[in-house]
C-alpha cells in the first residue's frame, strides 16, 4: 500500500490554504458621491429608448476565455444588425491581428449597412491610434473612442501621475484623434472619449478633463462628440451613479453640443439599474452587451433595459422578436451558457410552479380573453411582466406541475393543452389526485402523465361502459333503456326521469341498490384541436355504438352522491347526452371501485 493511500484525513486537511479573515473593515465606504441635493432625476420618468451601442464585440469579448474567431465576430455583427443596432464597437484594432483584420473585412467586403456606424476603441497613445485609423480605412461613418483612466487609484498606483498630468493624456489623445482623422477625409468622424472608471474618479474632476477633451475637439464647430462615462467597476448604489451624471451633465462646458453615454459594469448586480437612473439622470446613449456578457460580472445588459421599456408601453428600437435565436447566437459565440432566470429570456422566467401563482395566472388569462375589448387587450396579468409569445415563448412554459402546484396550474394545463375546461369542485378533485402523484413522484410532472392520471382516474374506470342505449320521451317524462357494460357483464338498465340524466341515473340506482343524486354538473364543447385527445373508445352516440375515439367534441362533469359519499366523473363524446351519461358512469364506477378497494 502506497504512502498516499494511507495518508490520515487530517493531514490532508492541513494542506488547504488558509481562510483569510472575513474582516469587513478591510473595506472603505464609497467616496466619490458629488453634493447634490437639488438632483432631479429622481422625479422623472423614462418616455423614451436612449440611442444604443453595442460592445459585445469589444467589452464583451475582451472578457471571454477564447476570444471570438472572425467568423463568430461576424455571426454576432450579424445579428447585432438584424436587432437593430445603429452603433456597434466591433473590436479594439490595434490590439491583434484579428480585431484589425475583421474591421477590413467588414469594410473591404461591404457588410455595413449603410445605417450602422462603427465603432473602435483606443488607448490614448499615438502607435495604436495610427493603427486604429488604418483599420477604418475606407468606412463611411465610424466613432473612434479613446480612453484613458482618471480615477485616483489609477493616477496614483498604475500612471504614477497627478491631475493635470492624466488630463494631458486626454488632451493629448484627442488631439491625435484630430490628426490622424485629417489624414482619412474621405469617411465622416465622429471622436469618442471616455475618461475611464469615471464612476470612482472625483466627478468635477472628471467634468474638467472632459471640457479639455472638447476644447480640443470644438463640438460647438460640428464635430460630432460622444463622452462615455463609465461605471469601469461599480463601486456604489445606482442612485449615487445618477447624481454623478446629472451633475456631470449639469457643469460640463458645452453639454448642448456633445452626446452623453453611460457604460456600467455589473460588479454590485446594479448595471441595468444604473444605467435606467442614468438616463433619468440625463444621458443620451447607454454601451452594453446582449446578455450582460462582459468583464468580471459584465456590462449592462441591453436586452434587459430593451425589454424594460418594452414592457412599459415604450419601443425600444431593437427587436427582440425573435428572441431564441438571438441568445443562441449569443451564447454560441460567447461560449457561455444562460441562466434559466435570467431576466426575460431565462428557461424558468415564465414559469410558475407554486399554486397560488399559477391560480392567479390562469384567472388572469381567463378574464382577458373574455373581456378582451374593455381592456383593449392590454396585459395585465399577474405574475407575467410582459407576454411571452412577444419573445416567442410559448404558454407551455407558464405554469408547470410538481408538489408546490395547485387546482388552478393542473387546470391550466388540462385546459390549454387539452382542451378540458374543468368546473371549480372538479379542479379541486382532480388536484387532490395530482398532488398525490408528484409528493409520490417527487419531481416535476410533464402534461402527459398529467393527462394520463386524468384519463386513468375519470375516463376508464376498469370495465365501466355505456353500450346501445335508447332515450324516449313520453306523456311529459324521459325513458332510459340501455345496456351498461360493469366489471366484465353486461347489465340492462331501464330508469325514468325528467330527462336522460335523471332517468339513466334512476335506472343505476334501481339496478344496484344504491342511492344516487347529482350534485353539480357541467359541460362545454371541446375545441377541434384538441377533440383527438380524451375520448377513450368506450362512446355511444345516440344510442348508436360508435367509436367516437377521435371525434368528441363534447365534456361533461358530473358530481354524484353515491350513499353518502361524493364522486366526480367526466365523460366525453361526439353527443353531449353521450357525454354527460358516460360522466355519470364514471363517477358511478369509481364509487363502485372505491367500495371495491
Ligand atoms: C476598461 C476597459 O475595458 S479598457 C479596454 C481594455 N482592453 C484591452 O486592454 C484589450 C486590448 N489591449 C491590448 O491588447 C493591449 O493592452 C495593447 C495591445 C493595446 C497594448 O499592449 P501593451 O502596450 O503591450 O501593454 P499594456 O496594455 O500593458 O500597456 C500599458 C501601458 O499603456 C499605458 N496605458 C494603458 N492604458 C492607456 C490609455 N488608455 N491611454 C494611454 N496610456 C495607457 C499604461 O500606463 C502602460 O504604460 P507603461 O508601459 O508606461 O507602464
Ligand atoms: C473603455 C471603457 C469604456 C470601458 O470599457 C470601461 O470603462 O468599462
Ligand atoms: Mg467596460
Amino acid at each position: 500500500m502506497s504512502d498516499q493511500a494511507t495518508r490520515p484525513v487530517a493531514s490532508a486537511a492541513k494542506s488547504l490554504p488558509k481562510k483569510a479573515a472575513f474582516d469587513f473593515r478591510k473595506y472603505r465606504p464609497f467616496a466619490f458621491a458629488p453634493l447634490l441635493p437639488d438632483r432631479t432625476w429622481p422625479s422623472k420618468t423614462l418616455e423614451k429608448s436612449p440611442i444604443w451601442a453595442s460592445v459585445d464585440l469589444r467589452d464583451g469579448n475582451q472578457a471571454l476565455i477564447d476570444p471570438m474567431t472572425i467568423e463568430q465576430k461576424m455571426r454576432f455583427f450579424e445579428t447585432l444588425v438584424e436587432v437593430g443596432f445603429k452603433e456597434i464597437e466591433i473590436g479594439f484594432p490595434s490590439a491583434a491581428q484579428v480585431e484589425f483584420d475583421f474591421a477590413r473585412k467588414l469594410i473591404e467586403e461591404n457588410h455595413v449597412p449603410d445605417d450602422v456606424t462603427l465603432q473602435v476603441l483606443v488607448q490614448a497613445r499615438e502607435h495604436l491610434i495610427a493603427r486604429t485609423f488604418e483599420s477604418l480605412k475606407g468606412a463611411k461613418r465610424a466613432i473612434v473612442h479613446v480612453y484613458n483612466s482618471t480615477c485616483r487609484i489609477q493616477r496614483e498606483k498604475v500612471y504614477g501621475k497627478d491631475k493635470d498630468e492624466i488630463k494631458e493624456i486626454a488632451i493629448t489623445g484627442a488631439k491625435l484623434l484630430v490628426e490622424y482623422a485629417a489624414k482619412y477625409p474621405e469617411t465622416e468622424w465622429v471622436f469618442q472619449y471616455s475618461p475611464e472608471s469615471f464612476s470612482q474618479t472625483e466627478t468635477e474632476y472628471a467634468v474638467e478633463v472632459c471640457d479639455a477633451v472638447c476644447d480640443v475637439w470644438q463640438p460647438e464647430n460640428g464635430q460630432e462628440v460622444i463622452l462615455n462615462l463609465p461605471a469601469t467597476v461599480e463601486a456604489s448604489t445606482p442612485n449615487v451613479f445618477a447624481d454623478q451624471v446629472e451633475y456631470f451633465c449639469r457643469n460640463l462646458a458645452k453639454r448642448e453640443h456633445v452626446t452623453i453615454s453611460l457604460h456600467t459594469h455589473n460588479d454590485r448586480g446594479c448595471a441595468v439599474a444604473a444605467a435606467e437612473l442614468g438616463v433619468l439622470a440625463g444621458a443620451d446613449r447607454i454601451e452594453g452587451t446582449l446578455l450582460g456578457n462582459g468583464e468580471r460580472t459584465g456590462n449592462m445588459d441591453i436586452m434587459v433595459m430593451a425589454m424594460n421599456l418594452f414592457s412599459q408601453g415604450i419601443d425600444p428600437e431593437l427587436d427582440f422578436s425573435n428572441m431564441s435565436e438571438i441568445v443562441q447566437v449569443v451564447s454560441e459565440c460567447n461560449n457561455l451558457p444562460v441562466h434559466p432566470r435570467h431576466p426575460y429570456i431565462g428557461e424558468l422566467v415564465f414559469t410558475a410552479f407554486s399554486g397560488s401563482h399559477q391560480d392567479a395566472i390562469k384567472k388572469c388569462l381567463d378574464y382577458n380573453e373574455k373581456h378582451i375589448e374593455e381592456t383593449e387587450n392590454v396585459w395585465d396579468v399577474a405574475y407575467l411582466p410582459i407576454d411571452p409569445a412577444h419573445i416567442g415563448r410559448s404558454y407551455q412554459d407558464v405554469v408547470r406541475i410538481n408538489s408546490q402546484s395547485g387546482k388552478g396550474g393542473v387546470a391550466y394545463i388540462l385546459q390549454r393543452n387539452y382542451g378540458f375546461n374543468l368546473p371549480r369542485w372538479m379542479q379541486i378533485d382532480f388536484s387532490g389526485v395530482v398532488q398525490k402523484q408528484a409528493e409520490t413522484a417527487a419531481r416535476e410532472l410533464q402534461n402527459d402523465e398529467i393527462l394520463q392520471t386524468f384519463e386513468d382516474t375519470y375516463l376508464q374506470q376498469g370495465s365501466f361502459e355505456l353500450l346501445d342505449y335508447t332515450v324516449n320521451n313520453k306523456g311529459g317524462k324521459v325513458y332510459f333503456n340501455g345496456q351498461v357494460q360493469m366489471n366484465g357483464d353486461t347489465i340492462n338498465i331501464d330508469g325514468t326521469g325528467n330527462g336522460p340524466l335523471s332517468s339513466f341515473i334512476d335506472g343505476l340506482a334501481q339496478h344496484t341498490g344504491k342511492s344516487i343524486h347529482v350534485i353539480n354538473y357541467a359541460e362545454h364543447a371541446i375545441n377541434p384541436q384538441h377533440s383527438d385527445v380524451n375520448s377513450d373508445g368506450n362512446g355511444i352516440d345516440d344510442g348508436t355504438n360508435t367509436d367516437n375515439k377521435t371525434n368528441a367534441n363534447a365534456a361533461a362533469y358530473i358530481q354524484l352522491n353515491v350513499d353518502g359519499e361524493v364522486y366526480s366523473g367526466i365523460g366525453t363524446c361526439s353527443s353531449t347526452v353521450s357525454a354527460m351519461l358516460k360522466g355519470a358512469l364514471s363517477a358511478f364506477a369509481q364509487a363502485v371501485n372505491t367500495a371495491a378497494a
